[in-house]
């Protein structure tokens, strides 16, 4: 049975998306989102369970920079959760005028801002490392209020103050399985690849990487930029484009961007929307292997 670290403690949003993506596996909630990573890299887990990107909020930074730091980790699969949140009390609260804090994940505070603004107006806005976190912290009699998972009402005995609350009703997040290197997943035709690109601090560097994917008619499903916490003003670039590392064409942009800058490869797998990928005409595998195989044929004289 795999063993699966996810950003717990239990009752997280990941713990939901840890299920469905290893249903049989056997499930470890870590403290934070890069004490799972370690799990993995230290080889006390198989695989990871993080958040990376929120519809509403954008990236979850901590994973980005867990990912592109430290031994190699690449994602073999993801999920798509919708996110509404329920706000949990402890049951002997008798008001709500008596909430003075309101304790939540910072993605889940801000995706909750105007409820909260609206219903609890007078409460303090209080960090936590994740929304289970904040229930517990709630349980301990740390804070009054906690914005959390629809699960986390199972797991703690809290008194639903109120359910599906959200500010953006389709909200969502996407969740990765990481595990270290080793065999990639089959391509399907609607994959994900994802990249960490080094590009130069100098004039147009990014542009030539984009235009390498752009150039091969490779569409990109986010770009984000993180500073390198080396040099101020240095940063580096998380790409996200269709396809999968196995297909010619993707391939070839690959080697493009290497050639270029230091690329990190973070994974190659099935998007949990299973939209296929967007190919220009003239950009299909076909032509990449057609004319890879036209310059074979120039090379060992077999075509004029
Ligand atoms: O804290 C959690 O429950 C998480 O899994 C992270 C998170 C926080 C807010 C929205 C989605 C995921």
């Amino acid at each position: 049975m795999s063993r699966i670290a996810y950003f717990g403690p239990r009752g997280t949003f990941t713990e939901q998306a840890a299920r469905r993506l290893a249903p049989d596996g056997a499930l470890t909630p870590a403290e934070t989102i890069l004490a799972a990573l370690a799990a993995v890299r230290e080889g006390a887990a198989d695989a990871a369970c993080v958040p990376v990107e929120n519809s509403v909020e954008g990236p979850v930074t901590a994973t980005l920079d867990g990912l592109a730091e430290g031994p190699p980790l690449v994602a073999v699969a993801e999920e798509l959760l919708p996110v509404h949140f329920s706000v949990l009390v402890r049951s002997d609260l008798a008001d709500t005028a008596e909430i003075r804090t309101v304790a939540s994940h910072p993605h889940a505070l801000a995706q909750v801002r105007q409820w909260l603004a609206a219903r609890l107006p007078n409460a303090r806005h209080v960090a936590a490392s994740s929304t289970a976190a904040a229930a517990v912290a709630v349980q301990r009699g740390e804070y009054d209020a906690a914005v959390t998972a629809p699960v986390a009402a199972e797991h703690y005995p809290l008194r639903e103050l109120a359910t599906e609350v959200a500010d953006v009703p389709d909200a969502r997040t996407r969740f990765v399985l990481l595990r270290p290197p080793g065999e990639l997943p089959a391509p399907t035709g609607a994959d994900r690849t994802s990249l960490v690109a080094a590009a130069a601090n100098r004039t147009g560097a990014l542009a030539e990487l984009l235009t390498e994917l752009a150039g091969r008619g490779i569409n990109l499903t986010r770009l984000d930029a993180r500073p390198t916490k080396g040099n101020f003003g240095e940063y580096r670039f998380f790409i996200d484009i269709e396809g999968h590392v196995a297909e010619p064409r993707i391939g070839d942009a690959l080697a493009a961007l290497r050639r270029r800058c230091d690329v990190r490869f973070l994974g190659s797998h099935p998007r949990a929307d299973g939209v296929p990928a967007t190919i220009q005409p003239g950009a299909e595998n076909e032509a990449f292997e057609r004319a890879t195989n036209w310059v074979a044929a120039v090379r060992a004289g077999t075509l004029a």
